[in-house]
């Protein structure tokens, strides 16, 4: 049973797609430790995956406003404790979506880097726009400097120039890339699980 951390070099760079397609591809159980905003992401991982093995765990945190989380606890009045955020129990292999990128806080000294166990493997999803290299070394290189095992996922329109120099300047095995797609149905996430099985199985 292994676990993958799906993180990104932002938010709003694909990490619940990605997820949704870890999910489909190992059969894995899903966990979104914490939430923030209405557009659930457990959710869109439900009506993306078609296989009846997995289990979509409750998110430790959920929080109502679309911000980063230590605001929106502050918000609600609510204290994140990293140390209240439990790995669910399965047999499965497990599948757990950070919020934002690794150093979005979840209070005044805790970040996502905190829940990310040593044994996970650390999937960071890379979307193009520019600044995004810079973004993408910074969170890589963190990762690495922290001594976790990381892969790249590229996601949306290619762009060899960003591609090659963040591959090349961090060493980071790429898992494979998802293209820019113009609707996210089941069979597309089963199309790129397909894909990224093999990789997937043999990391
Ligand atoms: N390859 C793709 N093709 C088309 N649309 C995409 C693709 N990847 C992501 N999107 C869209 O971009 C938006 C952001 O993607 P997603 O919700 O997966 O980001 P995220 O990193 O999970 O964000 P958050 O930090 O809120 O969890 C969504 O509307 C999603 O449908
Ligand atoms: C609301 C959004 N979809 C995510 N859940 C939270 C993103 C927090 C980003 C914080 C930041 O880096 O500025
Ligand atoms: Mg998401």
């Amino acid at each position: 049973m292994k676990q993958f951390f799906v993180t990104g070099i932002s938010t709003d760079v694909g990490k619940t797609i990605t997820s949704a397609i870890l999910v489909e591809a190992l059969q894995a159980d899903y966990w979104k430790p914490v939430q923030t905003g209405d557009d659930s992401d457990s959710e869109t991982i439900s009506e993306l995956i078609s296989n009846t093995k997995t289990v979509i765990h409750k998110s430790s945190y959920s929080l109502k406003a679309p911000i980063s989380p230590h605001a929106a606890a502050a918000l609600e009045g609510v204290y994140i404790d990293h140390n209240k955020i439990h790995e669910p129990k399965t047999e499965n292999h497990m599948v757990i979506e950070g919020a934002g990128g690794v150093l979005v806080p979840l209070n005044d000294s805790d970040t996502l880097l905190d829940i990310i166990m040593p044994t996970y493997h650390v999937v960071v999803v890379v979307k193009h726009y520019l600044g995004s290299i810079n973004h993408s070394l910074l969170t890589i290189k963190w990762l690495l400097l922290k001594g976790y095992d990381v892969a790249i996922l590229f996601n949306g329109e290619p762009n060899a120039a960003s591609e090659d120099i963040i591959t090349k300047i961090t060493g980071v095995p790429v898992l494979g890339r998802i293209g820019h797609e113009d609707t996210l149905t089941k069979e597309v996430v089963k199309k790129y699980a397909e894909q990224l099985r093999p990789a997937l199985m043999a990391w």
